[in-house]
């Protein structure tokens, strides 16, 4: 099997600002060329510090950068042969939308007529040619993200490189920019770096998704991968829709040090005792539309929440106080790595 060559390749990658703040530390990491990928974590967390790393927009304290197997460490920007498209769009009010698109190539100096007719070119991949001549003030948020994005587009960069790009939109018009973005970056080929803390955002976007906390890489893998296979607690708890469990469980047989997650929809909640069920006592009953959490305690008052369908039989019978049984199918548990 041939590697996938990669677009991006970081090498034991740190970043300390003057302040002493150690905001990556030690980050390897390869991003395949023409794959989307979404850099994931909590605030603060050193997604942007690293995306900027990238496009040559903060210094490198340590380490390597490689775009498409060239150290460019300590390359301009400009040098890169990537974009960067900012969290406010940063668009040029007193030019319009074609003048904006246009701007990147006027300054390489490509001639009007050239660059005019790429920034139209750009404008109907993003759907905006009825907006030619209108001026970013003009445009919903949703219209300014695609013209910023046309404009990111429009010198052919290898890598694209998007920092928060739909956090300015309401929460429907994301879901349809988020497509839009996949579509757009599948049709181009071009690698896609995508930060967000939205976990939704990035399973639904992203080929690869690199879990950060605190300024280190938690993990990398597809968002499948991501979703059943969290390696450690922070992923699990991150992600969402996983109990952590502590300790020795008779349902794993493991020594008393074990910790590992298991879904909250692969727990099934049983009349009776059978293999491998557990005790517990409901605490709790969440509504959540087409589904409810069932919020249990263990009898070592560790918490544990079962997913039940809104269809389940079980459910209407559920009450605070309620002593229940919670069957487990041991393949459905996931012991961390590290
Ligand atoms: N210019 C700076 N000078 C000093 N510290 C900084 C600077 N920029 C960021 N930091 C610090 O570095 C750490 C990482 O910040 P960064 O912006 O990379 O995180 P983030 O994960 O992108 O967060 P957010 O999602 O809130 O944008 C934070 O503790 C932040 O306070």
């Amino acid at each position: 099997m041939v590697a996938t060559k990669p677009a991006v390749e970081l090498i034991a990658v740190s970043k300390r600002y003057a302040s002493g703040q150690l905001a990556v530390s030690q980050i390897n990491l390869r991003i395949p060329k023409g794959s989307y990928c979404c850099l994931l974590g909590p605030s603060g967390c050193g997604k942007s510090t690293l995306l900027r790393m990238i496009a040559g927009h903060e210094s490198v304290t340590d380490g390597d950068v490689l775009l498409d197997n060239r150290n460019v460490t300590n390359h301009s920007p400009a040098e890169r042969g990537t974009a960067l498209m900012f969290q406010n769009y940063a668009l040029f009010p007193h030019m319009t939308c074609l003048d904006n698109v246009a701007y990147p190539l006027k300054v390489a100096g490509i001639s009007k007529s050239e660059r005019l007719e790429q920034a139209h070119e750009l404008l109907a991949k993003v759907n905006m040619s009825d907006y030619a001549n209108a001026y970013p003030e003009q445009l919903s948020g949703g219209q300014q993200q695609r013209i910023a994005l046309a404009r990111a587009l429009i010198r052919k960069p290898e890598v694209v490189l998007l920092d928060e790009p739909l956090s300015a939109l309401d929460p429907f018009l994301r879901i349809q920019m988020r497509k839009e973005l996949k579509r757009i970056q599948h049709e181009m080929g071009i690698t896609f770096i995508h930060v967000t803390h939205s976990q939704d955002e990035a399973f639904a976007l992203a080929d690869t998704i690199v879990v950060m906390s605190k300024g280190e890489l938690q993990q990398v893998g597809t968002p499948q991968i991501i979703f059943n296979k969290p390696a450690n607690p922070f992923v699990a708890n991150f992600i969402g829709g996983h109990n952590i469990i502590k300790g020795a469980i008779a349902l794993t047989g493991s020594p008393a040090e074990t910790a590992f997650s298991v879904r909250f929809d692969r727990i099934d909640i049983v009349d009776e005792p059978k293999n491998n069920t557990i005790q517990a006592a409901v605490m709790d009953v969440e509504f959540q539309g087409n589904h409810s959490l069932v919020h249990c305690q263990l009898a070592d008052s560790q918490p544990i929440t079962v997913l039940c369908r809104d269809n389940e039989a079980s459910l209407s019978t559920l009450y605070p106080g309620k002593s229940v049984h919670l069957h487990v199918n041991p393949a459905s548990l996931n012991l961390f790595t590290h």
